[in-house]
């Protein structure tokens, strides 16, 4: 079998910035955090991060922004890493977590991760199985979910069992932490309190930051719970969101919203398979005008897409080698 090194190609387009963004509204001022400042406000609410390449929708006459400069401030073009295989893209993924894990607690001395549900917790277990996750600061980790659905923890649905199945199930003992949904509350109170659970966290601007991020991406072009053309993708005075109608079931879920996403210090998407080639060329190569979600995670730490070969079937240059 091919080592990851081998079989995983990276065409980093351009390498991720250092600088941190975020920005949230008036609730949060007036829950006692920062206000958010005018410019970043803007750029949240105009969606100044999410379009891809670098091309920005920002109206036709910039003047009409707070004079703080336009120009450097671009989210870095996102990076794309295509393994042969769905083990070489969990090789990859274990190794960006391990990285990722040691600089955070290096620094700060912990390191908080938020995952996802669908297949990345067992592409995640898979790269730090046995072995490969000996180096891992577990007794130091912190596991939230990006978006987790309004259900009991023992539901087939919770992305809190999927990770106690995979990930965690080889872990026992090890000391890491997870910030669990709480049971029993409808969606509006469960996403209120999952955000109480995160008062502990650095802020940027009033915004929680995470030391890495991982999402998936739906065929639709969702992202952890933030769905094409809902009214979720515009809220900034939250960092978790509450939906009630999910098109994807189970209906009502939480979830992170895009500001939080794009406040992360290490985000990352893992995508597999042929059925994720159409939607990743609309989101790499198609019209800049109508942005899928996961279009709009754009964070200015720079963004990974961890691809199998099926899934960048349809990617060409500059993203993948043409
Ligand atoms: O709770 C959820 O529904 C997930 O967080 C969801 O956003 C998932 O990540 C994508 O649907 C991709 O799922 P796959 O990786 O299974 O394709």
């Amino acid at each position: 079998m091919p080592t990851a090194a081998a079989s995983v190609t990276a065409f980093v387009v351009s390498p991720p910035a250092g600088t941190l963004a975020g920005a949230f509204s008036a609730r949060h001022a007036s829950a006692g955090r920062s206000p958010p400042t005018p410019a970043a406000a803007l750029l949240v609410s105009l969606g100044r991060w999410s379009s891809p390449l670098g091309c920005h929708h920002l109206p036709a006459s910039p003047a009409t922004l707070s004079p703080v400069s336009m120009a450097g401030d671009a989210p870095p073009t996102p990076v794309v890493t295509v393994g042969a295989d769905g083990a070489a893209v969990g090789d990859t993924l274990g190794a960006r977590v391990l990285a990722a894990a040691a600089a955070a607690v290096s620094a700060r001395g912990v390191f908080r991760l938020a995952v996802s549900g669908g297949s990345l917790p067992k592409t995640l277990a898979a790269g730090l199985d046995g072995d490969k996750g000996d180096d891992m600061p577990w007794s130091s980790t912190i596991i939230y979910f990006a978006d987790e659905r309004v259900v009991p923890l023992t539901d087939d649905d919770s992305n809190y069992k999927l990770v106690a199945d995979t990930l965690l199930a080889a872990r026992d003992g090890s000391g890491v932490q997870v910030v669990k949904l709480t049971e029993g509350l409808a969606p509006p109170a469960a996403a209120a309190d999952y955000e109480e659970k995160l008062k502990g966290m650095d802020m940027a601007d009033g915004v929680p930051v995470f030391d890495m991020i991982l999402l998936g991406m739906g065929p639709d072009g969702h992202t952890a719970s933030l769905f094409p053309g809902h009214p979720l993708l515009d809220v900034t005075d939250m960092a978790v969101a509450s939906i009630t109608d999910s098109p994807k079931p189970p209906p009502g879920r939480i979830t992170l919203t895009l500001p939080v996403l794009n406040a992360g210090r290490n985000v990352l998407f893992v995508t597999t398979g042929g059925g994720k080639a159409e939607v990743l060329h609309e989101i790499f190569h198609g019209s800049k005008d109508v942005l899928l979600p996961a279009a709009r995670v754009r964070p200015e730490t720079g963004v990974e897409w961890l691809l199998d070969a099926p899934a960048a079937a349809q990617l060409s240059s500059p993203f993948v080698a043409a």
